[in-house]
Formats: structure tokens, sequence, C-alpha cells
């Protein structure tokens, strides 16, 4: 029998998946050197809750109380060949913005030439009528730096100090943790899913060690490293450790890391950003190559909303 990769354009000879790169790199300046200066309104944000590279940003723009500033839309959850789509559902809606049906139009709208995946977030320009930028990282980033004017300061996500070595765990957290449930997920060999699975679970043992020392993972509070791991640890027992095979064992099994993550989820506008059942919904019926049936599990049963018991751990070790 043949094996239909998720994305066949983004597989290796050996079954291997291997993520296509961001498009979109233009970059939002607070002194508008970079041709797009930062500004009140004038910047709009496309993006899924399902999504855990979208939920990245949904999370700064939260955190950073730029709400007012930064205008965002959802998309439908279920995204069929056409790609997402912008529908009056439950969680999503029609776009207010540019009365797109489909993101591909803001692609296109953009390089009448794009042959990629259309993949959200996106952050458009209203002034210019194009995406600024599709890459989570560098979206997180501007949220960050460039929007000073209006951000909320008390919230420092990427501080001084500290900035090498988020870079660092950053990069690692992608390979072995972010994309790692992907290359689990979508392998299409059994030998690269069970390596790739193994990395990912002595990743996760490793995380379990560094989270019993310190209350986050650069000590008493949370860096945009802790919300890159939470945005994949949310969505784990729910839909990674069924759908992505991804099952040696569950978050809730790790007794720090499952503290932490219900830590992160209790953080004030946190669980507003978490929608259960889009984010199965999603999964498990948009990719049908691994869920032919598009059944969406019922469980699991899980409460994030328990005490963390995690107020005590305030050191800033476990580096
Ligand atoms: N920006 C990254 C990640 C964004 C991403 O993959 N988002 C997913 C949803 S979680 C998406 O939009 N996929 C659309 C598709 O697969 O057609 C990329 O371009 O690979």
């Amino acid at each position: 029998m043949v094996v239909r990769a998720q994305f066949p354009g983004e597989e290796s000879p050996e079954g291997a998946f291997v993520r296509q790169n961001d498009a979109f790199r233009g970059w939002i300046s607070a002194d508008g050197s970079s041709g797009f200066p930062a500004e009140a309104g004038r910047y709009h944000l496309y993006v899924s809750w399902a999504c855990p590279w979208a939920h990245r940003t949904i999370i700064g723009r939260k955190l950073k109380r730029l709400e007012a500033v930064l205008g965002m839309t959802v998309v439908d959850p279920i995204r069929d060949e056409r790609g997402w789509a912008f529908r009056e559902v439950p969680g999503a809606s029609a776009d207010p913005v540019n009365g797109f049906q489909f993101l591909s139009e803001a692609y296109h709208a953009t390089d009448p030439a794009y042959r990629g995946r259309v993949t959200v977030p996106v952050l458009w320009d209203k002034r210019t009528r194009r995406i600024v930028n599709n890459s989570e990282d560098d979206i997180l980033r501007m949220f960050e730096l460039e929007f000073g004017a209006w951000a909320d300061p008390s919230i420092d996500l990427y501080p001084h100090p500290l900035r090498k070595e988020i870079d660092q765990l950053n990069g690692w957290l992608y390979e072995r943790i972010n994309d790692g449930v992907y290359r689990a997920g979508f392998a299409t060999s059994q030998p690269i899913y069970e390596e790739k699975v193994r990395l990912l679970f002595n990743a996760l043992d490793a995380l379990e060690k560094r989270l019993s020392t310190t209350r986050y993972l650069f000590g008493a509070k949370p860096v945009e490293s802790d919300w890159r791991l939470f945005v994949t640890l949310v969505r784990f027992d729910a839909v990674y450790h069924g759908h992505f095979k991804c099952n040696l064992r569950r978050i809730v099994d790790y007794p720090n890391l499952s503290g932490y993550l219900r830590d992160l989820y209790q953080w004030d506008g946190i669980a507003e950003t978490v929608h259960f059942d889009q984010i199965k919904r999603h999964y498990y019926v948009t990719h049908d190559d691994i869920n032919p049936t598009r059944i969406v599990p019922l469980g699991p049963i899980q409460d994030l909303t328990a005490p963390h018991g995690r107020n005590a751990l305030r050191r800033t070790g476990g580096r």
C-alpha cells in the first residue's frame, strides 16, 4: 500500500516531515525604519484558535495588552481543500477587514505567484494591503519589542540578560517539542516515527527534571519560551497523544510538567485563549490522511483549573 504524507511536498525520501519555510518576513518597527512603522489600528492578525503556532501570537497580544491596538480575526477550525476560510460559525467569523472568504486571498494579494501552504498566523497591513509577516516567531517578537508605545511594560517576555539563553532554548523546544510532535505525527515510516517519538519523550523527560527546581523555565516569571512550550503541552493529552501517536506518556503523568501546564493555564487571560473543542475538531477532522473517519474523540477528561501547587518553587535555577 502506498502511504500518503499529510503534506507530500514536505516529506523527505525516508518519510520524515520537513516543514516549509515561512514566506513573509517583513518587520514592523517602533521607529519605522523597516518600512512598516508600529501604529495603533494599522495591523491585523488572522489566526486559528486550533493552531499552536498562531496560539503563541494570540497569547503575546493578550499578555502585552495589545488587543485595542491590533485587531484579530479567527478562521473556521475546519479546513478543507480550499484551505483556511472565514465563516460565521461558533468561535470564528467573516473577515471584517478585507471581506476575504479564504486566507489564501491574503497570500495572493501579497504575492500572486505564491504556491506554498497557506498558514496561520498572518499579520496583515491594512495600509499597504499586504501580509507583513507569517512567522509566529517574528510576530511574537514584534509584539514584545516594537509596540512599546502601547504594550504593558510589566510583562517582559524577552528580558535582556536572558536573551541568548532564551534563543537557544527556543531552538531546542522547536526541534524537539513544538515541531517534535508533528515530526512524529506526520512520519510515514515506522523507523522515523519511532525515532521522533523517542526524541520527543527524552525532551519531555528533561523538561520534567528542569521544572522540578524552578517554577518556570527561567525562574520566577514566565518568558517567551514558557509560552512556546505551553501551546504544545496544552494540546498534548487532547490531540498529540492520540492523533499523532505520541503515547509513551501523557502530560498528566508528569507531576512537574502537568503542574506547570496548569499554572500557565491559570494565568490571567490565558484560559480564554484555549478552545479544546476547536483544537480537537481541527486536528481530527482536517488531517484526513491520519484520521480518515474524522471521528473526534470524546476524551480525555482533564481539569486544568485544579490547583497547580507550584507557588513555592521560586528558585531561579533549573538551567
Ligand atoms: N508558520 C509555520 C507554522 C504555521 C502552520 O503550520 N500553521 C498550520 C496550522 S497549525 C497551518 O496553517 N496549516 C495550513 C495547512 O497545513 O494547509 C509554517 O509556515 O509552517
